[in-house]
């Protein structure tokens, strides 16, 4: 039997089918090289769209009435201007353009041979705090591998910048003391002298580390913008709060994350007990707060160090008095206190008669104390009051009278606090390089960071109530009368100074040299 032919479709190659999938591709590609500039400038666009409404969110609300005014003045000048909206569309377009185009990510190239040796040395050295004998498969062990134990890394400079390790579950990680045996092991491996953050994620037994940037110590005494009662101690990590406020640094204004304390009736830590050595800033912390206490309020400063660093605030407007010597600071606080009683006594009997508390005991009053243990130690000598003593009523019953206090001491000397200073003053700040020990000794918590042996002076911790631990660098705010002080910074002190009364308008007001030349003449 003849066999017969296979329809032709089935037999003859598919020219006509392959040749038109091929014209289609063709063509598909030919319409994207064309059509790939608009898809460019209309990714662009839609970028530049996204990025332009994150930017208005951002914006604080106070400051979204100039910028749509300086929207319009520009809108309407390029519509005046010959060639203006022409000139606007290609740079539009040109914008689009350049935020459109992908870029090319870099090529994952792994570890190298030193960095591979130094994630292996890691892993051996956390063997012994991460494994025990009865585990049948342990994540650390000896010779084992370091990849299923460490999720992520990154280098810079063949250092270990950035880890995310597991631990096991039976690892002790609610344990300060565990957790901090695993925090100095890893800073001694990584690379001492950089600050690591260590994030513990409890529920998922991960540690996650990161090298901090220095905090950035450009920001000088200005005013900042706060309400009455807010109080900037510094400034701090911009993940680490939720505001920030503008501040002029070395170069231009720019948001600043601040640590802001916050006093008076509302406030759930009133009083503030700030630590640290010599030399770390403790003065300077001081001298802050009371530029910026005397822009809403009056000043009484103590100064047990009884080196003239407050003399720049003596007869200012709001300075009630600024002491050096024990009686001086005797009388000053014994006023204090019967102050406090007055304005407690006041704002009660308004209260009763069912009227608001009279404006003179709304008025914030601080009392800012330098190295009161040396007072106290000289108080015991002379057989006289200890003027931390005194401090018992504006510290236990202040803060419903608006009156603040701020003790500021030596490390070494904390031992000569007063309990009533101790228990009351619930804001603090420790300055300085301080081991963690110490840290959590002045805060009550460890800090979340490994303090590196060598910071700049202003450079600590601080911490409010039972919040967390901020990493903290105060404004720049020196003694402008010291000769060592720099111009700059002199200048921007004395700007904030009230007016003496007698004396007419603020020094800054006055040249420079006439301000230097009153400074001088007033030590
Ligand atoms: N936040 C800061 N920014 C820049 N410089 C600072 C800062 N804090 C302090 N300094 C500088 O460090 C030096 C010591 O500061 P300060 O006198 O405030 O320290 P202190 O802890 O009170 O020490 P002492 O008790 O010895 O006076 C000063 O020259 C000061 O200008």
């Amino acid at each position: 039997m003849a066999r017969r032919p296979l329809p032709r479709i089935l037999t003859a190659t598919s020219t006509p089918i392959t040749r038109s999938r091929d014209i289609a591709r063709t063509a598909a590609v030919g319409a994207s090289d064309v059509l790939h500039p608009l898809i460019t400038i209309t990714r662009g666009l839609r970028r530049l769209t996204s990025s332009g409404r994150r930017r208005w969110t951002a914006l604080p609300p106070d400051r979204r009435g100039p910028a749509l005014a300086t929207a319009a003045a520009g809108l309407a000048a390029i519509v005046l201007m010959p060639y203006g909206p022409l000139i606007a569309l290609i740079a539009l377009m040109g914008a689009a353009a350049w935020a459109g185009h992908e870029r090319r990510t870099p090529v994952e190239t792994g570890p190298c041979e030193a960095e591979l040796g130094r994630l292996q040395a890691l892993y051996e050295a956390l063997v012994p705090y991460f494994s025990v004998a009865e585990d049948p498969s342990p994540l650390y062990a000896h010779g084992g591998e370091w990849e299923p134990a460490f999720s992520s890394y990154e280098f810079d400079d063949g250092r270990v910048s950035r880890l995310k390790l597991r631990y096991p579950p039976y690892f002790p990680d609610g344990e300060a003391e565990s957790r901090a045996r695993i925090e100095a092991l890893l800073h001694a491996k990584c690379g001492r002298g950089r600050e690591y953050l260590f994030e513990w994620d409890e529920e998922g037994n991960e540690l996650g580390i990161t090298v901090l940037p220095p905090l950035p110590t450009d920001i000088c005494a200005q005013r900042f913008v706060t309400t009455p009662g807010e109080m900037v101690l510094g400034f701090t990590d911009p993940g680490g709060v939720q505001r920030t406020v503008p501040v002029a640094g070395a170069d231009a204004t720019r948001d600043a994350p601040p640590v802001m304390w916050r006093t008076g009736p509302r406030s759930t830590e009133p009083h503030l007990l700030a630590l640290g050595r010599g030399g770390t800033g403790i003065s300077t912390l001081v001298r802050s707060i009371a530029l910026q206490a005397l822009h809403h309020g009056d000043v009484l400063v103590v100064d047990g160090s009884g080196t003239g660093e407050y003399a720049c605030l003596v007869e200012r407007d709001g300075v009630l008095a600024v002491e050096c010597g024990l009686a001086g600071a005797v009388a000053s606080l014994e006023w204090a206190a019967n102050e406090t009683e007055r304005r407690l006594i006041a704002a009660n009997s308004a209260r009763q008669a069912g009227r608001p508390a009279p404006e003179d005991t709304r008025r914030q009053m601080w009392i800012l104390l330098d190295r009161p243990t040396v007072l106290s130690h000289l108080a015991a000598v002379e057989q006289r009051i200890d003027p931390q003593e005194l401090l018992q009523v504006p510290l236990r019953h202040g803060r419903a009278v608006n009156v603040t206090v701020v003790v500021a001491d030596q490390l070494d000397s904390a031992e000569g606090l007063a309990e009533t200073v101790r228990s009351q003053t619930r804001a603090r700040v420790i300055l300085g390089a301080a081991d963690p020990r110490e840290v959590r000794a002045v805060l009550g918590a460890p800090p979340h960071t490994t303090p590196t042996p060598h910071v700049p002076p202003g450079r600590g911790y601080a911490r409010l109530g039972t919040g967390p631990v901020h990493r903290l660098q105060v404004p720049a705010t020196p003694d402008p009368f010291d000769e060592e002080t720099a111009d700059h910074h002199r200048e921007a002190v004395l700007a904030l100074l009230p007016p003496r009364p007698h004396l007419g308008p603020p020094p800054a007001a006055r040249s420079a040299s006439a301000a230097d030349s009153a400074a001088h003449a007033d030590r």
